[in-house]
């Protein structure tokens, strides 16, 4: 890849941002970023990490991932920026643009906040979190699987949990590889949004791959891949209603699971709770790719961060 200039920008706030060749590219780059190939392309670039939310995996992620790749780093944390005061994330787009190559955030307001950032054309804007979706773990997801299987199609998952930002990225990025089979399992009241499930279900129309969401634990798919679950309380959110568990508890990842897919790897995206969403016997035991699949976070920061900041041979540097 050439490197682009100071103005035109790429933004991944949602996997919308990225073309489907792009979401191959991506998952690929972060297997060669785990071999070490590259040439420190960020060098001479500064980089601002901004989570205004807890994080373990995402910010050591792109915070590393960026330092290895030659550029220097600005951390904020939640209280720093003139946000919390009222300037509109507009402006704060514009002024951290003549300053920064790549702002890096995960905050606690809409996604929306985050285009607000994107509104200028200098400066990379990277959602690593919201709300609505978790675009950066579905790409590690992507390149753990590409870095286990050696291919990103014709795979089928199993993903049996809440329909949270987690799981509404990887149904926005499975849906678009052909010939992938992704099958939900979440609770009752607890699925996919319903705007973002319609998208998944276009995409797969589109591309030829296959998405199905039910809320019960009947009739499993057998011989899937893999297995992936997250933990029932996103970012240690709490659920208004209080007999949330019971309706969770059918959704339980066990060993028994494994009777139907004896051959599958289970995925699970962190921070875990062993003994609610997973049995420790999975989470640590010889299937779990869980710990690989966080290592995988920093070699897809490094290769998103890469995306940004490059263009693909052929195009106008200009455009
Ligand atoms: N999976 C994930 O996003 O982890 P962190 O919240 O620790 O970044």
């Amino acid at each position: 890849m050439t490197r682009r200039q100071p103005m035109g920008a790429r933004h991944l706030i949602s996997m919308d941002d990225l073309s489907d060749t792009d979401i191959v590219a991506v998952a690929r780059a972060g297997a060669r970023m785990a071999r070490g190939e590259h040439d420190h392309p960020l060098a001479g670039q500064v980089v601002g990490v901004y989570f205004a939310r807890t994080s373990t995996r995402t910010r050591t992620a792109f915070s590393s991932g960026a330092l290895r790749l030659g550029a220097r780093l600005i951390a904020y944390g939640p209280g720093d920026l003139q946000l919390n005061t009222g300037e509109t994330t507009e402006d704060t787009g514009r002024v951290l643009s003549g300053m920064l190559d790549v702002l890096v955030a995960r905050t606690a307001a809409d996604q929306a906040e985050m285009r607000g950032w994107a509104g200028q054309d200098r400066m990379s804007v990277v959602n690593a979190m919201s709300a609505q979706e978790h675009p950066t773990q579905a790409l590690a997801d992507l390149t753990t699987l590409y870095r286990h299987f050696g291919r990103l199609h014709d795979l089928h998952l199993l993903y049996v949990g809440e329909g949270n930002n987690t799981a509404t990225a990887l149904a926005l990025a499975m849906t678009r590889l052909p010939g992938t089979t992704l099958e939900l399992r979440t609770p009752p009241g607890y699925g996919l949004p319903a705007d973002l499930a319609a998208r998944a279900h276009a995409q797969a129309a589109r591309t030829g791959a296959v998405i199905v969401e039910r809320h019960d634990m009947d009739q499993l798919p057998k011989d899937v891949d893999a297995i992936y679950t997250t933990r029932w309380q996103t970012t240690g959110t709490s659920k208004p209603d209080p007999d949330w568990r019971t309706v969770f508890a059918p959704f339980q990842v066990t060993a028994d699971l494994w009777r139907h897919s004896p051959h599958a790897v289970f995925l699970h995206d962190l921070p875990a709770h062993r003994g609610e969403e997973v049995s420790a016997d999975v989470l640590d035991g010889p299937a779990s790719l869980a710990f690989f699949q966080a290592e995988n976070k920093m070699y897809s920061a490094m290769a998103v961060l890469d995306w940004c900041r490059s263009i693909a041979p052929g195009e106008d540097e200009t455009a």
